[in-house]
């Protein structure tokens, strides 16, 4: 009799392929774990250090994996996963032949529209695609909007504070990244396949996105952009997420011209899960690149950007905070703020001559730690009010909205999700007031 934890006949069959190929599975094994999907169990006693799983670069699947007479057909700086995911739609069967027993074990497509906020339907803060009944984005901004603000980057109860100047933020107004990455593989895929499905296409590049690790061929240099360097590796692509602290010189994953290996970063127990980090990402990061977020997480935080840019609003501070590099990226974890928080409080309430003598030189006169607390506590107490707010209108929709009502488990993972930013807040509330 098969035990719940079974993974079922397609993946048995694809890890015997896996192990026929060249795979080494050390002490793990699929398994279904509820909530999810596949993951690796523990078949014995793991230690911290030990590695799990080998996969050998000759089954894995990589732009060099490509044919050169269909890598041809795209210009020059068309995107690696663009390729990737035209080549998995319609490279020849011969050619993706020996991978099939590994494509049966992907989740299916529906899977995605479940959990990745970016295919939920707009009323929940998903986004027009070619197969959408709406044609466009118009009218999203005069919805309710239901999604953390880092990934829709909207808000309920405020206007977010003007930016003046332009930065880098890997966390924040994640939908729009997302969107603007898959928009442009698409369009590059269909100026020379303009056959191509969208359904197929978008499945594989969400494929792409899910379940690919980094990669850069033996002769090559690292891409300017990370994401060019990807490659599906089979069997290591069961591993689930969780936020262990890795090690710094202990990596849990690295590779050379032969092989991939992951080391377990945790001692396991047989039956244990066996995780591997996707890296330390905020719980709004999980949720909108990968559709899931975890209940508890240490790299779980807010960022407060649009609500300090309102008091911050004037061209000569943002330039001030512009030229001694504390322009954006202000974070609130649950034991407080960062310190670029408190160097852009400070420029609220401090003359500017002071401040820029504070930070420059560590001087403390003008300094009043009462004023500095009050700024952010104002900061922290407005995203509590927009939780408030939003989780209030969550319920409010689920009593109302047939939408809302239709996509339920959507609509909860969201409201707890909103749970976890207003406890950060009033967390972090408490540390800074102690
Ligand atoms: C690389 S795959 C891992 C294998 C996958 N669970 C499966 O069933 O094929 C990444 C996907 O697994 C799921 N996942 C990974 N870690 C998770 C976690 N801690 N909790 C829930 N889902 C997780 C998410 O759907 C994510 O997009």
């Amino acid at each position: 009799m098969s035990q719940d934890w079974s993974p079922g006949g397609d993946h048995e069959a694809f890890t015997q392929w896996a192990l026929e190929n060249g795979v080494v599975a050390n002490g793990v094994t699929p398994a279904r774990f509820p909530g999810r999907g596949l993951g690796m169990r523990a078949t014995r006693k793991i230690k911290r250090g030990e590695a799990v799983v080998q996969v050998p670069t000759s089954v894995i699947l990589t732009l060099a994996s490509v044919p050169e007479t269909f890598r041809s057909k795209f210009p020059e700086g068309t995107g690696t996963q663009a390729m990737m995911a035209a080549f998995l739609t319609h490279g020849d069967e011969e050619q993706l032949e020996k991978y099939q027993l590994w494509f049966k074990t992907w989740p299916p497509r529906q899977d995605f529209e479940e959990t990745l906020p970016l295919l939920w339907p707009r009323e929940l803060g998903g986004l027009a695609w070619p197969d959408s009944s709406a044609a466009s984005n118009a009218g999203l901004a005069s919805l309710p909007n239901f999604l953390p603000p880092c990934i829709s980057g909207r808000w309920n109860t405020i206007s977010p504070g003007p930016r003046t100047k332009k930065y880098e933020s890997v966390h924040q107004n994640l939908m729009a990244e997302q969107e603007r990455r898959l928009r442009k593989s698409w369009e590059s895929v269909i100026s020379v396949l303009p056959d191509t499905d969208w359904r197929s296409f978008s499945y594989y590049w969400l494929i792409l996105n899910t379940r690919s690790f980094y990669w850069v061929e033996a002769d090559q240099e690292p891409p300017e952009d990370r994401n060019d360097a990807m490659a599906l590796l089979p069997f290591a692509d069961y591993f689930n997420h969780s936020d262990i602290e890795v090690i710094p010189g202990q990596c849990d994953v690295k590779f050379d011209s032969n092989e991939y290996t992951l080391r377990a970063t945790e001692d396991y127990n047989e039956g244990d899960e066996v995780y591997m980090s996707y890296g330390s990402h905020p719980n709004d990061f999980l949720l909108a690149e990968y559709g899931f977020y975890l209940d508890k997480s240490s790299s779980d935080c807010v960022y407060l950007d649009d609500i300090i840019f309102r008091d911050l609003s004037s061209p000569d501070k943002q330039e001030e905070l512009s030229l001694n590099q504390y322009y954006g990226e202000y974070r609130v974890h649950a034991d407080g703020v960062c310190y670029r928080t408190e160097v852009a409080a400070s420029l609220v309430y401090m003359e500017e001559e002071d401040w820029r003598n504070h930070v420059l030189e560590g001087s403390t006169k003008g300094m009043d730690v009462k004023k500095l607390t009050a700024v952010i506590g104002g900061w922290l107490q407005t995203y509590i009010t927009e939780a408030e707010a939003t989780i209030k209108s969550i319920e409010e929709a689920e009593e109302t909205n047939a939408v809302i009502q239709a996509h339920h488990a959507k609509a909860q993972s969201l409201r707890r999700r909103w749970a976890q930013i207003k406890n950060i807040c009033e967390t972090a509330l408490k540390e800074i007031s102690l």
